[in-house]
């Protein structure tokens, strides 16, 4: 029986300010690399074996799964990097924060933004390389992407446009894996996990707008021959 895993990353230095964070790159706080060294306790008390690993293009995703892969003695297995993976882009309210956009345009629409399936953030108007905060820079739209096809880049997302730019990793390669037998790590972003969630546990539109993921928490699903779902818990810190 294969096993699919599935952690957010942990705690980012702009989820501790409670900025939208999106497609800007930012690192770990120390609070997150702790988050994440405990979840690597859990997986490894699991005693999963994991085959191959997937992540997003995103530095607080590439560290979480450099520290998962060193906390459970993994570190050799292959990891593949996709911008399919990156957290929902939240067009031009990347930077901001969630309390002063609560202030600006009230909760009803804000908790539409965030948790709607449909509803796309306003958008962004531009590719910009780099992002500035507070007088510091992040990079957003750089070399990473060069490879990407210009039209797949978003400018702002909805979690349905999410899960359609998901989705073709599933279908072209992780369930290819999982069908012989592999176990799969993902380590993603809250909103790439809720469009995977969405997906595999058939969740309806409202359901699936309540599905609130922690940092560092994990879903480990089993799947039979047929790729179907028999067994599914939740590991939280
Ligand atoms: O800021 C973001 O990019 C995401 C996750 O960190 O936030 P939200 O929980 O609002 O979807």
């Amino acid at each position: 029986m294969a096993k699919l895993v599935l952690v957010r990353h942990g705690e980012s230095t702009w989820n501790a300010l409670n900025l939208f964070n999106g497609w800007v790159d930012t690192p770990l706080s120390d609070r997150g690399r702790l988050e994440i060294q405990d979840t690597a306790l859990s997986l490894k008390d699991a005693q999963i074996h994991f085959d191959y690993a997937y992540t997003s293009m995103l530095t607080r995703a590439i560290e979480s799964t450099n520290l998962l892969l060193q906390g459970i003695n993994a570190e050799y297995i292959p990891v593949t990097k996709s911008w399919r993976l990156n957290e929902r882009h939240y067009g031009s309210l990347q930077g901001m924060n969630k309390l002063e956009a609560v202030n600006q345009w009230g909760e009803k629409q804000v908790k539409a933004w965030r948790r709607s399936y449909d509803v796309q953030p306003p958008l962004d108007s531009e590719y910009q390389q780099v992002i500035e905060v507070e007088g510091q820079e992040y990079p957003l739209f750089d070399q990473r992407y060069a490879d990407v096809k210009f039209g797949d880049l978003p400018l702002g997302e909805s979690l349905m446009m999410t899960v359609d730019r998901v989705l073709p990793l599933w279908f072209n390669e992780i369930s290819d894996r999982l069908s012989k037998n592999q176990n799969i790590l993902i380590v993603a972003h809250g909103n790439s996990i809720r469009a995977f969630r969405k997906y595999l546990e058939k969740l309806d539109d409202s359901s699936i707008s309540e599905l609130e993921i922690k940092n560092g928490e994990a879903v480990v699903y089993d799947f039979d021959n047929m790729l179907s779902i028999v067994d599914k818990r939740i590991i939280r810190n």
